[in-house]
């Protein structure tokens, strides 16, 4: 371990909802695959013995015609996200910089995704159009047949309303509105991802509606937990509102979260969804061989009693 060659890394975040961004088309770790391997994954995501993260990110050469970069997202518990709405504008960000461009195309697990630079450090990204069958949430195979914008989900002995759709990754909106303090929602929240409803496990969010075009959301992310902000959580938010006719899609609709807000642009059934928020750089670094190989062993460790 101790020959680990040293690893750079780019640290950014979008309202928050913070990432490390590695490009393996100039690491020196060899990607297995076109990716780190988990352990490595899960201790650069420590926020004690690691960099931390809400979601690690690597780049790579595209495969597809017209795409600049290879983008996949992983979750500090190790497993791949098809989409994350925030880290695209970062990576975009990055993109943009390093072409010297005020736009790209992202190639990620959901296709093809337009970006570009806007006025005053915002970026805007095509998320694609939202997937709104059942079996594209993905729901259980038994229940796939009923509809996914009107909802009735049972957790912790609590009858929850809400709408679900993918934009990549699956999503569960929940409108109802709720008195819990944040462990009993954190409770909610873990109790939703994990619901035999699905099958893929999914992001939960909860929202609140605010104005015609204007939402409350905090997300129990998949595979992280509570975040400040989620792009995709926020897309699949406004969606599943305007899906059941509590926001209006004459207009983009603020999704406000922690700390700021995200545009999302949802004009028509047959349109992508348009994201627009800030991307933020806030270091670049190098993990030191020695720090590696800690951090590598004591994940090793600990996995041991996941
Ligand atoms: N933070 C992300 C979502 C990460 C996705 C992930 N938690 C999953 O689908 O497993 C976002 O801005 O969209």
């Amino acid at each position: 371990m101790s020959s680990q060659p040293p690893l750079a890394f780019t640290k950014m975040h979008g309202l928050g909802n913070d990432f490390v961004i590695i490009d393996l088309r100039q690491s020196s770790v060899p990607p297995q695959g076109g990716r780190l391997p988990p352990h490595l994954i899960k201790a650069l995501g420590d926020r004690h013995q690691g960099v931390g993260c809400d979601q690690l990110v690597m780049l790579n050469h595209p495969t597809l015609e017209g795409a600049d970069v290879l983008v996949r997202f992983y979750n500090p518990d190790g497993s791949e996200a098809g989409a994350c709405g925030n880290a695209s504008r970062c990576v975009a960000k990055m993109e943009c910089a390093r072409l010297g461009r005020d736009a790209v195309t992202l190639q990620t697990a959901r296709g093809l995704l337009p970006a570009r630079r806007l006025e005053g450090g915002l970026v805007e990204v095509a998320m694609g159009r939202p997937l709104l069958a059942g079996s594209d949430v993905p729901l259980a195979p038994d229940k796939q047949g009923q509809a996914t914008d009107f909802m009735t989900v049972e957790a912790l002995g609590q009858q929850l309303e809400g709408g679900a759709c993918s934009m990549g990754n699956p999503h569960f909106t929940v409108f109802s509105p709720l008195n819990l303090d944040e462990g009993q929602l954190a409770a909610l929240g873990a109790a939703l991802e994990h619901h035999p409803l699905f099958p893929e496990r999914a992001n939960i969010g909860f929202a609140k509606v605010i104005g015609p075009h204007r939402l409350q959301l905090k997300v129990w992310e998949r595979g992280t937990g509570f975040t400040p902000a989620c792009g995709s959580g926020a897309c699949a938010a406004a969606v599943n509102a305007i899906r059941r006719g509590v926001v209006a899609r004459d207009q983009p609709c603020e999704v406000a979260m922690e700390h700021g807000a995200l545009l999302v642009d949802w004009p028509s059934d047959s349109a992508p969804v348009l994201m627009t928020g800030p991307a933020v750089t806030v270091f670049e670094g190098v993990l030191s061989p020695a720090g590696l190989a800690q951090q590598t062993g004591a994940a090793k460790g600990r996995s041991h009693h996941d």
